[in-house]
């Protein structure tokens, strides 16, 4: 199971490295004339001591011994920088793949999230979301930029150093090579219950990422609440079980990995008998013996990295396992937007209406719209209105090809949503909804995002009929203030103005309003449909809200129960027949009189002109 998994893994690095492979290649051919450059070094000291034995064999005189030495340093520190320089260039080259590669795998997954069904993205946490994106993207980093020449060195240069042995006396390398076996079987013993760890492990780590990311996504509740990181209990959880597994893993780990360790440094207790006993039957020369055994000293110990590497390896296969349902997500709308085809519905086009016929939707298993018909003529304005939880935004949703409908289809002048590509449908249809969110950047560019050029009168127009031009006006640089990420130096009610300005702005012939104006004052409400009305005739609008101030004026007002239509008509007609309409326009309207005065202020307002019955006085 877990090798097919790696198989899946390494398929995906593959794919993920595809413009990167020569790169990779070249600084492999590099690493392979380093780990070369590694054994000069032996070789030259093997000269010295030939040089010392000469010396104590008085063939050669102490000058001339000296001069040796010279010269075999200066030949070591030629080598030294010519193995530097090579490693410079293949980590160069691997930690170019390496970002290259990054950058490119962050593009594919942003991209896939923008094309993938927003319900789809709904099933995954924001925490899981970037849990990918930035760390799992990031173990990458490590495996290709330093595994790629570390362990390719690591292998190389025990090979290199094995066929040297061969070539000087195969007993040697066999005695150099013994306890190879018994370092891997230990080894790989101490990956055995890896697997499973391992995953555990990165469930755990998920689980106490996402609770932090809640904690201080929420931190003004938990002040709120006199909550600190010690008393929010899921993070106390979640903490006590990462750590109680994270030393259950090093109690397992720890002494496999020493006696590891120790092993690949025992070889010499086999090389130095067996180098004995062949110099003694002079089958091996001195200076031979001392190369072999300056080889041996530390011949397996690179084995150390490659064990690190296949440790390491399982968490990046793991991590790119986990981009794989990103990676493969739908991205049929990517695709339509490709395809070649004539734009099917231009934004350009006089009157666009929008119809749902028989739609059903669910979430997950949930019935949430069981069969919906409805129509939205071209220019009309529709108000839908109901009780929380009865599907409005669903709907708005599936009216703005956000979410794909089950059954049934909602078309935008007689053309099915899911045909039209992301480019097209968000040239018709734009969305303003209660969760304003602004990027970080200035005013101008979050107004601009869904236009790349945008005349000065269209934009003061939509800032105009948004209600928020004594907002610009107030602004340190007007439009060119820079607000941070999520808008947050502005209250909810002034994002709200801007992100309606920003979807008017999208000049798109269908707006949903999906309680956009929520955190608006009834005047400011009404004064923006009013603007709406008189400024974007020709719009195919379609507002959901639970306060119906200034939406008299609307075609159609439809009340939402459960997913089904109950009623539809107009104002006057629904505040005749339908209960729930007269009720909360009822509610609205006496709210709409009530105010906050202290006990004189409220004596004096009823001693004044007001007529009795119009303001509900609540005295503090
Ligand atoms: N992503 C989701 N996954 C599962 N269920 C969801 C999801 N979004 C909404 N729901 C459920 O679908 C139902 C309809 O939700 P929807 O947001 O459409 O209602 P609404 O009428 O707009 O409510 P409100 O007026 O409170 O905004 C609710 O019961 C809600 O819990």
């Amino acid at each position: 199971m877990a090798e097919f998994e790696d198989k899946a893994g390494w398929r995906t690095l593959w794919f993920l490295i595809d413009r990167q492979r020569t790169r990779l290649a070249l600084a492999f051919a590099f690493t392979l004339v380093a780990a070369t450059m590694e054994l000069v070094p032996f070789w030259l000291l093997a000269q010295g001591a030939q040089a010392v034995l000469g010396f104590i064999d008085q063939q050669s005189t102490t000058t001339e011994m000296a001069e040796t030495f010279y010269q075999l340093a200066l030949w070591m520190a030629a080598a030294l920088v010519l193995k530097t320089l090579i490693y410079g260039i293949a980590y160069f080259l691997s930690h170019q793949a390496a970002f290259f590669t990054l950058a490119h795998t962050r593009r594919i997954l942003v991209t896939r999230l923008a094309w993938a069904p927003l319900h789809w993205i709904q099933s995954y946490h924001s925490g899981q979301l970037k849990q990918m994106v930035l760390q799992d993207v990031d173990k990458i980093e490590n495996l290709i930029a330093h595994h790629t020449v570390e362990v390719s060195v690591s292998l190389l240069t025990p090979l290199l150093i094995t066929f040297y042995l061969f070539w000087i006396d195969w007993r040697l390398a066999v005695a150099a090579l013994l306890v190879a076996p018994l370092a891997i079987i230990c080894s790989m013993l101490f990956m055995r219950d890896m697997d499973s760890m391992q995953d555990q492990y990165h469930q755990v780590a998920v689980s106490l990422n996402k609770t932090t990311v809640e904690y201080l996504r929420n931190i003004p509740v938990m002040k709120l609440f006199r909550q600190d990181a010690r008393r929010f209990s899921a993070m106390v959880q979640h903490s006590q079980h990462y750590y109680s597994l994270v030393e259950a893993l090093t109690r397992l780990t720890v002494p496999r990995w020493a006696l590891f360790t120790s092993l690949l440094g025992a070889n010499m207790l086999l090389v130095l008998p067996a180098g004995g006993f062949l110099l003694l039957h002079n089958e091996i020369a001195l200076t031979d013996l001392i190369l072999a055994i300056l080889l041996c000293g530390g011949m397996l110990r690179p084995l150390l990295k490659i064990s690190h590497f296949f440790t390491d390896s399982r968490e990046v296969l793991a991590s790119v396992r986990r981009l794989n349902p990103v990676l493969n997500a739908d991205n049929s709308a990517e695709h339509a937007q490709q395809a070649e085809g004539a734009d099917p519905v231009s934004s350009r086009e006089e009157g666009i209406d929008v119809e749902l016929s028989r739609v059903r939707f669910s979430y997950d298993k949930t019935l949430i719209i069981p069969e919906m018909d409805l129509t939205l003529p071209a220019g009309s304005t529709t108000v839908m209105t109901g009780a929380s939880g009865s599907g409005k935004s669903t709907l708005a949703q599936l009216i703005a090809g956000l979410l794909m409908p089950e059954q049934g289809q909602v078309t935008i002048n007689g053309r099915a949503v899911t045909d039209l590509s992301n480019e097209q449908r968000a040239s018709l249809v734009a969305v303003a909804t209660q969760d304003a969110f602004l990027f970080k950047g200035t005013i101008r560019d979050n107004l601009m995002l869904a236009r790349d050029t945008v005349q000065e009168h269209d934009m003061e127009l939509a800032i105009k009929v948004a209600q928020a031009e004594h907002l610009i006006q107030q602004l340190p640089d007007g439009y060119d203030t820079r607000v941070n990420e999520q808008g947050t130096r502005l209250s909810g009610g002034e994002r709200q103005r801007l992100a309606l300005a920003r979807a008017l702005l999208a000049d798109t012939p269908v707006l949903v309003l999906d309680e956009a104006t929520a955190f608006a004052d009834n005047l400011t409400q009404q004064a923006f449909y009013r603007d709406l009305q008189e400024h974007y005739p020709d719009k195919t609008v379609l507002i959901i809200a639970h306060r119906l101030a200034g939406m008299e004026f609307a075609d159609q007002i439809i009340v939402l129960h459960k997913g089904h239509i109950q009623d539809a008509g107009s104002h006057t007609e629904l505040i005749q027949r339908n209960a729930y309409y007269q009720k909360i326009w009822q509610l609205q309207r006496d709210s709409h009189h009530w105010t906050l005065q202290d006990d004189q202020a409220c004596e004096s307002r009823k001693r004044s002109d007001v007529t009795e019955g119009e303001t509900t006085c609540l005295q503090i």
